[in-house]
């Protein structure tokens, strides 16, 4: 390893990480700053009290009447009836609306509906009253002196109206931290600029600062700083001199240009760098003088999840407000997970209610997945001395969204096939709102999800070689037990998958194989995958002769997105994945793709909403048309039945 290398610390574990931040945090005095400031109670929407605030005046202020009609005085009525009513002079009754004061010497309202006018000075009442019926007395709602909100309360609407209702007008709030996040890195450039090999958008700032403002900073952001030590040391001075926080993104790790963690040893205390968690292992905590600065992993899930493990609880502390509680729940894992020993893991979980079991399925893989956070539900932790959760086992998750969604999700596990996105766009229309959480793991895997009772819907197109039939030997192989139904989504042409214009002139497996190019493939137990195996059998063609045939990717779309960026030459697919990245389509066979519905989920309201959608919503016809490559002859027929 070269000098240049910054070599880690050591990796702590990460509870003794928290207690020495904290112990760090302390020292420099990072929780005692609360500084308050003075505002306008019409601008304290969202602040946090500094202290309790009391009433300046009673209200109502006066004795006010509740009602239109007229003031009396209660015992002048105290012996009218129906029978024999009483009748009351000009002394001894005032008209009064609504809100007006009550004179001297009269202590309750009748309601105009019930007096009856004799004459201009005469009335006559029929029922005794109370003393002060119908009136609001002082002091109703507040009194003076009296508790509107206590220290530490955010403001709301209601809140405002309390103060000023009383005559409060300024209150003292506790300033929010300021948090400053410095974007590092010269490969960064901003998302309207066009990206050349090697740019990488700079978005991480916006996810990092957009939380920090959640979680109750001002947050503000910088432009990127170059991978240049020196720039990299005055940004970080002048940002720790006016902020509370600094975040510092990227270049925490090893590589030759990672000058976060030496930069902030000159500048300040790097107090760990380093933390037995996966992902974030890089973090770095450090003080510049009395300034915590923070630099988070470069990979934007990295980055959020050290951000949540180290900063968000800073945040709540220094406004003095208790921490969020996490909401647990538990829930049985879908797939087996591997973890290494001796760091905590962190997965991101996609979650959904099949029958009565939540289950719970990683949303995604690699740190550099921002859709993993898109669609997670959920954070699942491997603890440090686990090597993993097997498929069934129960686990616990910490909730990331609400639990209603949760219960609105549709589970739908198998082949993928681009109308699943214009689905789950169609039911997130519909109301009640219907998500959908698909895991695309090929024909075979939605087959077995169904026997295991973990997927509401298979999706799946998996050729019988023998019979050419689709689907339904499969079924009576693995779910013979299982009373279902077989409905049919679409057919769909399957073919290679080329570079615009096809300039190898590629037109089948075999000039693939006789001319070498190089083919990207399906992973096993994919229907794409057996339709490959099946040409190739039929064509006579020795797998090994295919260069590329140990290539594994999970979808269409991945395997066109290969294709678009000159990776590979071909792979089979579906025409809609080639026409959306506007790639060349040479058709090779049609398709049935149909939907596993446990006879169970039939008339449970999700799965009944989406048999709705695809049996009778012409506009989501005309969209998958629209696609190209797709035929909807028998769209939501039942094919088959146990
Ligand atoms: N030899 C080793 N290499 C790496 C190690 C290691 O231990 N030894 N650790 C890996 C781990 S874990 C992580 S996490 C990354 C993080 O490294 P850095 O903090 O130095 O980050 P960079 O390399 O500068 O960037 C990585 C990656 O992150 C994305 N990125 C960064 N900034 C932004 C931004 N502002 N907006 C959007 N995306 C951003 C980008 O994809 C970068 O390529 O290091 C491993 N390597
Ligand atoms: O551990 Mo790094 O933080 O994977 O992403």
């Amino acid at each position: 390893m070269s000098r240049q290398h910054n070599i880690y610390v050591r990796n702590t574990v990460l509870a003794e990480a928290m207690t020495i931040w904290k112990k760090a945090l302390d020292e420099c005095g990072f929780y005692s700053k609360s500084p308050v400031e003075n505002v306008k109670v019409d601008d304290s929407l969202g602040r946090i009290t500094a202290h309790p605030v009391f009433a300046h005046r009673s209200s109502p202020s006066y004795n006010a009447a509740a009602m239109d009609g007229i003031a009396v005085h209660f015992s002048d009525l105290s012996s009218a009836t129906e029978a024999a009513p009483v009748r009351l002079t000009r002394e001894q009754f005032v008209p009064v609306n609504t809100g007006n004061a009550i004179p001297e010497g009269f202590n309750a309202v009748v309601m105009i509906e019930d007096v009856h006018q004799i004459d201009k000075d005469t009335v006559e009442l029929h029922m005794p009253a109370t003393p002060w019926q119908h009136v609001r007395t002082i002091g109703e709602d507040l009194v003076a002196t009296e508790l509107i909100l206590p220290e530490g309360h955010r403001i709301r609407p209601i809140d405002q109206g309390a103060m000023l209702a009383t005559g409060v007008t300024e209150i003292e709030v506790r300033c929010p931290p300021r948090a400053h996040v410095i974007p590092t890195g010269s490969e960064l450039i901003q998302p309207d600029q066009a990206p050349k090999a090697g740019n990488i958008i700079e978005f991480n700032s916006r996810i990092l600062a957009g939380y920090l403002n959640e979680w109750g900073c001002v947050a503000t952001r910088g432009l990127p700083v170059l991978d240049d030590p020196k720039q990299l040391r005055e940004t970080i001075k002048a940002a720790a001199r006016t902020n509370d926080i600094v975040i510092l993104n990227a270049g925490a790790s090893a590589g030759t240009r990672d000058y976060s963690a030496r930069v902030l040893a000159e500048v300040g205390k790097v107090i760990i760098h380093g933390v037995a968690i996966k992902p974030g292992k890089p973090v770095i905590l450090s003080m510049v003088g009395d300034t915590p600065v923070i630099g988070l992993p470069g990979y934007p899930v990295s980055a959020l999840l050290t951000m949540r493990l180290f900063v968000r609880d800073m945040i709540y502390d220094f406004l003095a407000l208790p921490r969020p509680e996490p909401q647990i729940i538990e829930a049985v894992m879908s797939r087996p997970l591997h973890s290494a020993m001796g760091v905590d893991q962190f997965v991101q979980i996609t979650l959904g209610k099949v029958g009565e079991t939540l289950m719970a399925t990683p949303s995604g893989k690699g740190a550099g997945v921002v859709m993993s956070l898109v669609r997670g539900d959920g954070l699942l932790t491997i603890p440090t001395g686990s090597e993993g959760v097997g498929a069934g086992e129960k686990v616990k998750i910490e909730l990331l969204r609400s639990r209603n969604d949760i219960d609105a999700t549709l589970v739908f596990i198998g082949s993928h096939d681009n109308i699943l996105d214009l689905l789950a766009n169609q039911l997130h229309r519909q109301r009640p709102i219907v998500r959908i959480s698909s895991a695309h793991v090929g024909s075979m895997g939605g087959l077995m999800a169904i026997r295991r009772g973990e997927a509401h819907i298979a999706g799946t197109h998996l050729l019988d070689e023998k019979t050419g039939e689709y689907n339904i030997s499969f079924i009576q192989r693995f779910l013979k037990d299982i009373p279902l139904q077989l409905i049919n989504l679409c057919y769909r042409e399957q073919g290679l998958i080329v570079a615009p214009g096809n300039p190898e002139n590629i037109q089948s497996f075999k000039d693939l194989a006789d001319k070498g190019h190089i083919f990207i493939n399906r992973q096993n137990g994919a229907g794409t995958r057996l339709l490959t195996d099946k040409i190739l059998a039929e064509e006579g063609i020795d797998p090994a002769d295919l260069q590329g045939y140990g290539h594994e990717e999970y979808t269409h779309m991945s395997v066109a997105a290969a294709v678009a960026s000159n990776s590979v030459d071909a792979g089979l697919g579906i025409r809609a994945a080639a026409n959306a990245l506007g790639l060349d389509f040479v058709p090779i066979a049609e398709e049935r793709y149909d939907l596993i519905i446990p006879k169970t989920f039939l008339e449970e309201s999700k799965v009944k909403t989406v048999l709705d959608l695809i049996r009778t919503d012409s506009t989501f016809h005309e969209t998958i048309l629209s696609l190209g490559g797709y035929n909807l002859r028998d769209c939501g027929k039942v094919l088959y039945e146990q």
